[in-house]
């Protein structure tokens, strides 16, 4: 199995927020809160280390609030390679209603000082050597400019490393100018990425062209519950999961983007990775811990997956 590294500039602390339905304006009662320290790298961490993986995380993290990432760490077995900053950690809260629609509240992040910065480049040039594959996902601190994040890509790819992408906005924007290896968008982000939001699938397919003319072999484009379309030179292929119970959509994509480079890495045929890449995404919807929880669940929703090569 491979040695992994993801990247997670702005982890956060998920404060899910069970309660049956949503009265914005009122006095709410819910049912539980669980706390869980997340933020995309992170939960890609959990999910590829699930698959058998061995996982470096790094990133920026608040020193005042850093004991649940620290916790999960070591119960994980992960390496802790994230530079402390002053502060804290964001929450990020998730209103969780009984019919499975989430509200997504996150927070902005501390501020990431210019030398904290350099010593994360710093640090990944010592240990980038060490890996197959950086994965850097989810949004920035304050104080850290997109173009930072361009340059911290182009430098993970001059150490030999392939580099999964899942990012949104302008820092999307500037990651793309790198062209790394594989990208996550969903519809939305896609949108962001080209400047319009496409209106049917022809044109989402002509705007996935666009950026793999630039230089990124690997498009996954999540569509929620309409599944995935994989734009690669394996083909373009598409796949429809089953219709699932909802917990929390919250990670669907971390799991993905996962079991997507856990596939490829393997080697497996392109249906067998698109396959195993949905069945973990919707297994992930049907419960609030990241990971995969449940094996045998997963196999069942594996077996329900539909998949098709478009071309
Ligand atoms: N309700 C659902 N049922 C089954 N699978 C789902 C559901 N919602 C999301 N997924 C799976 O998770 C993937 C990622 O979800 P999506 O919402 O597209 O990503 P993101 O959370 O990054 O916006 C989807 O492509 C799909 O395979
Ligand atoms: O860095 P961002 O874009 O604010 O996203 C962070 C949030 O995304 C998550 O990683 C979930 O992401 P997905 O639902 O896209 O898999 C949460 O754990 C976290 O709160």
């Amino acid at each position: 199995m491979a040695r992994i590294l993801t990247l997670t500039l702005n982890p956060a602390l998920d404060l899910t927020v069970r309660l049956p339905t949503l009265a914005p304006g009122e006095v709410n009662r819910s049912e539980s809160v669980l706390s869980q320290a997340a933020g995309k790298g992170v939960n890609v961490a959990q999910v590829l280390a699930d698959l058998g993986h061995s996982l470096t995380v790094a990133g920026f993290l608040g020193a005042d609030n850093a004991q649940p990432f620290e916790a999960l760490f070591r119960r994980r077995g992960f390496i802790d390679a994230f530079v402390r900053v002053p502060g804290e950690t964001r929450s990020n809260i998730k209103l969780a209603e009984g019919t499975g629609r989430i509200t997504d509240i996150n927070g902005p992040g501390p501020e990431v000082g210019e030398a904290q910065q350099d010593a994360l480049l710093d640090r990944l040039d010592l240990v980038a050597a060490d890996f197959e594959i950086a994965v850097v996902a989810g949004s920035l601190p304050r104080g850290v400019d997109p173009q930072w994040l361009r340059e911290l890509l182009l430098r993970l790819q001059g150490h030999g490393l392939k580099v999964a992408f899942d990012c949104s906005g302008a820092a999307l924007r500037a990651g793309i100018e790198a062209a790394p290896w594989l990208i996550k968008p969903n519809d939305q982000e896609l949108a962001e990425a080209c400047g319009q939001l496409a209106g049917n699938a022809e044109e989402s397919t002509a705007q996935v062209e666009s950026l793999r003319a630039r230089g990124i072999e690997q498009v996954v484009l999540s569509q929620g519950p309409e599944g995935v379309r994989w734009f690669s030179p394996q083909g373009v292929w598409q796949a429809l999961p089953p219709k699932v119970e909802v917990a929390s959509t919250v990670g669907a994509g971390d799991s993905l983007l996962a079991a997507m480079v856990h596939g490829l890495l393997a080697g497996w045929p392109a249906e067998r990775v698109l396959r195993r890449a949905t069945a973990v995404a919707a297994l992930a919807v049907t419960q609030f811990q990241f990971g995969i929880g449940d094996a045998q669940r997963l196999q069942r929703i594996e077996d329900a997956v539909q998949v098709q090569a478009l071309s």
